[in-house]
């Protein structure tokens, strides 16, 4: 006998994990199911805008790569609009000088890579697309309903033992073995991982190669704002979002005059109106689970759900409204001075990771050269800048404004993944970001967490971690 569907499913977290959770989830259930979405602060979690001079501006998750096929399919499924990444000039500045100057002309920018770095540049990107290629096969899987019961486990069937292996080295052990030179990380490598993860090439070889494909051309934004969504996604998956702060989650057992009795959770969470909870069949936990961010207590488990180290990395987003003092960074003319990102090696001495001048989300994206005169300008740091510093950056400002984020693993290889199941039918999507944090891996991490309760509720045993996809699906039309 068909297994009935569940009565209720709950969501904890509204960041795009939990959003594209109770989409994918309505998806698979049905119309029946009752999808709450419990979320403690604001829907969109690191997807946040911050208001700068009554202009909205990304602060946490603002790029995508055009790849990222989840993420460009909400927001065609939504109706939202797609804004393009604009072009700035960029220069690499290692605390002294720049060890690397972007020109207008493309043809001097080949030259000047060539000079420096010789082929580097051009092998790191056939790597960085051998790598995309692999990671693409989610797709197909996952379009084929395929879902995999542990994060190591998803990864082994994209790139086999080699992905396995690039959690467990750091990108410079990576890329030191596949030859890249020296110089080439430090100046190249190094700032893109800085300014993409406040983290330098000690972090895995998996997340750092993300990192690559995140300096790509052709990245996206959404007009309007990345948390859009989020809230798309919620409105389309019919769910029931709810303001509380969830506390515990403990496993309940129904009785039934006939038949087996139901297993269920008992959620409590809080509210303004005071402590309250209802029990589920299945929970979804799209939040990083630890003391430090969700701060969930699992009662009465046998075996207890373990807990599991997984430390979150600080990054200051400060956004100012001024214009840089180009002699900190050596330059006596402020008028040659017309760099719109400034990324940085690894230099203790230096209290920032990066500064790129960025635009309103509402501004659809600029293609032409963003005004640099008076521009607002995104300055990434482990700390918030003092005073002092925003005085030695900034020749004169009008305007500050500062967000800090747990913002993605304090990344340090050998890395394990937290698992995904936590119980029968709790489920965990976070721990995927121990690999890679960023929008398109929750959301592929929230996809396969839907396919991975709706098979394991019907026993579709078939359907989750089948060996061979890539040779199975081949013949298949
Ligand atoms: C500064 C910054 C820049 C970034 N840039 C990029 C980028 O350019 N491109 C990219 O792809 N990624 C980027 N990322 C990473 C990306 O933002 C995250 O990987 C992604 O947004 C994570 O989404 P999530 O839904 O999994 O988690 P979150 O967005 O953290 O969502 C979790 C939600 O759960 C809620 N919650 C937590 N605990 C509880 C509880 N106990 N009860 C109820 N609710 C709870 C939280 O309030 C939160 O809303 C960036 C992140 C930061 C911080
Ligand atoms: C998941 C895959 C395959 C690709 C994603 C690539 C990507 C867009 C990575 C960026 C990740 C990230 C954490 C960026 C943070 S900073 C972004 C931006 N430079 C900014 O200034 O805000």
């Amino acid at each position: 006998r068909q297994r009935d569907a569940p009565g209720k499913i709950a969501v904890v977290g509204g960041g795009i994990g939990g959003a594209a959770a109770a989409y994918f989830l309505r998806q698979k259930f049905g119309r029946s199911v009752r999808v709450e979405v419990l979320e403690k602060a604001a829907v969109g979690g690191r997807l946040a805008t911050l208001e700068v001079e009554g202009a909205g501006y990304e602060a946490g998750g603002s790029v995508l790569h055009p790849l990222n096929l989840h993420m460009k399919h909400f927001v065609k499924e939504l109706g939202l609009s797609v804004a393009p990444g604009h072009g700035s000039l960029a220069g690499v500045y290692n605390g002294e000088e720049f060890v690397f100057e972007e020109s207008n002309w493309y043809i001097i920018n080949l030259f000047k890579l060539l000079w420096h770095y010789g082929l580097n540049p051009l092998r790191m990107y056939m790597w960085v697309e051998d790598i995309m290629d692999k990671f693409m096969r989610i797709y197909r899987y996952q379009m084929h309903d395929y879902a995999f019961s542990s994060n190591e486990r998803l990864l082994h069937a994209l790139g086999g033992n080699n992905f396995i292996q690039m959690l467990n080295q750091t990108i410079d052990e990576a890329m030191q073995k596949a030859g890249f030179s020296h110089k080439f990380i430090n100046e190249v490598v190094c700032p893109a991982m800085r300014v993409n993860y406040g983290q330098g090439v000690n972090i895995n070889g998996f997340v750092g190669a993300v990192s690559l494909a995140g300096v790509e051309s052709g990245l996206w934004s959404v007009k309007g704002g990345n948390k859009l969504v989020c809230t798309g996604l919620l409105y389309a998956s019919k769910a029931e979002v709810i303001s509380g702060t969830v506390l515990s989650i403990e496993p309940k057992v129904r009785p039934r005059p006939a038949g087996d009795p139901i297993k269920l959770y008992q959620v409590t969470y809080n509210t303004t109106s005071g402590l309250t909870g209802d029990t589920y069949d299945i929970v979804v936990i799209a939040a990083p689970l630890s003391r430090q961010m969700a701060n969930i207590t699992f009662r009465n488990f046998d075996p207890p759900v373990p807990e599991f180290p997984n430390p979150y990395h600080k990054t200051v987003a400060t956004f100012v409204h001024g214009r840089l003092n180009a002699s900190f960074f050596g330059y006596r003319d402020p008028e040659v001075f017309n760099f719109g990102a400034i990324f940085t090696t690894e230099n203790p001495k230096l209290f920032f990771s990066s500064l790129g001048v960025v635009s309103p989300v509402e501004d659809g994206g600029s293609e032409g050269k963003l005004a640099l005169q008076s521009a607002v300008w995104k300055v990434f740091s482990k700390e918030v800048l003092t005073k002092e510093q925003l005085n030695l950056l900034f020749s004169s400002y009008d305007s500050v404004k500062v967000k800090t984020w747990w913002a993605y693993p304090h990344y340090s290889p050998p890395e394990r993944c937290p698992p995904i199941i936590l119980h029968d039918n709790i489920y965990h999507l976070n721990g995927i970001e121990r690999a890679a944090s960023a929008m398109e891996m929750s959301a592929i991490a929230a996809k396969n967490a839907a396919l991975l309760a709706y098979h394991r509720w019907y026993g579709n045993t078939d359907r989750i971690d089948q060996e061979g996809l890539q040779e199975k699906l081949k013949t298949e039309l």
